[in-house]
């Protein structure tokens, strides 16, 4: 990864909205306006989403037992159909819908389509059909940007062969923002940040991250968010934000931005 690759020379900045499927029911029209005010400052904005209670709620449905391993699903070949059918089939298609009502042009868009998120598997014996993601083809955002319309991307990869994978959306959500040049990425979730003590902090370095990961602090879910905030931040995107629907949580960047 070059750093030509992470800076875009523009007037305008590239935003990375990843939003939880543990908030995504509660969109309100307050995070609707921000988005608006967002695209009217010209910002080119791309959403990444996932759907985590919503597959639980599926396997569980189809009496299949699912297993959470560091905040990364394993999943088993009938649970991949299943994973494939909630986040392309209903999840994605119903935030278009609700961008395209409030007069937001988007288009949903998967791993397969031109090729977005090509895979290979991240480790079968331990995870079964989740991909790591080999590369991330921008072409088809780039084409999207250039017509002023809004991609909104399900965490479903896809290998070579055709085979759909899993993925953890905060992970796609910031090899994403890494392949694009963003210049910020808000992981929004059901928590307005990050909690230590029952304390909500305004700003984290990675090193505390990786202390309070350490400590189990930060466990779950909010594991996969603080390791795609500390790759994007490696590669030089300056700041990333864990924040609820209303945009405010706690900032991640390094100490001498910080201070
Ligand atoms: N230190 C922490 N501060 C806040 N939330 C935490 C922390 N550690 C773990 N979590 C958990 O992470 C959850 C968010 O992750 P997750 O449920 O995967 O959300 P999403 O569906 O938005 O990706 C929080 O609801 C909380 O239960
Ligand atoms: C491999 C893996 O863990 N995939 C995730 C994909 C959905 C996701 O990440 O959803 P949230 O953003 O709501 O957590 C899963 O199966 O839950």
């Amino acid at each position: 990864m070059t750093t030509s690759k992470l800076m875009h020379h523009t007037e305008r900045k590239r935003i990375v909205i990843k939003l939880g499927g543990s908030m995504l029911e509660r969109l309100s029209d307050e995070f609707f306006m921000k988005f608006m005010e967002l695209r009217n400052e010209g910002n080119e904005i791309i959403i990444v989403h996932g759907g985590g209670p919503f597959i639980n709620e599926a396997l569980k449905k189809n009496g299949i037992d699912s297993k959470i391993d560091d905040g990364i699903r394993v999943t088993c070949e009938k649970s991949i159909a299943i994973v494939k059918q909630v986040l392309v089939g209903e999840v994605n298609t119903c935030l278009v819908h609700q961008l395209n009502q409030k007069g937001i042009e988007a288009i949903g868009l998967n791993g397969f389509d031109g090729k977005l998120l090509e895979c290979s598997m991240l480790d079968e014996k331990r995870y079964g059909f989740v991909g790591d993601i080999q590369s991330v083809n921008n072409k088809i955002i780039e084409k999207l940007f250039a017509a002023s319309i809004v991609p909104v991307i399900s965490c479903l990869g896809a290998t070579n062969d055709g085979i759909a994978l899993n993925v953890n959306a905060d992970t796609v959500a910031s090899k994403v923002a890494l392949e694009i040049g963003a210049n910020s990425l808000l992981l929004v979730t059901d928590t307005p940040g990050i909690k230590i003590d029952s304390q909500l902090q305004q700003v984290a370095s990675p090193s505390q991250l990786s202390e309070w990961v350490g400590t189990g602090d930060i466990y779950g879910g909010m594991i996969p968010k603080v390791n795609a905030a500390i790759a994007c931040l490696n590669a030089g995107i300056p700041t990333v934000q864990i924040v609820d629907q209303y945009l405010t949580g706690t900032m991640i960047a390094y100490e001498e931005v910080l201070n």
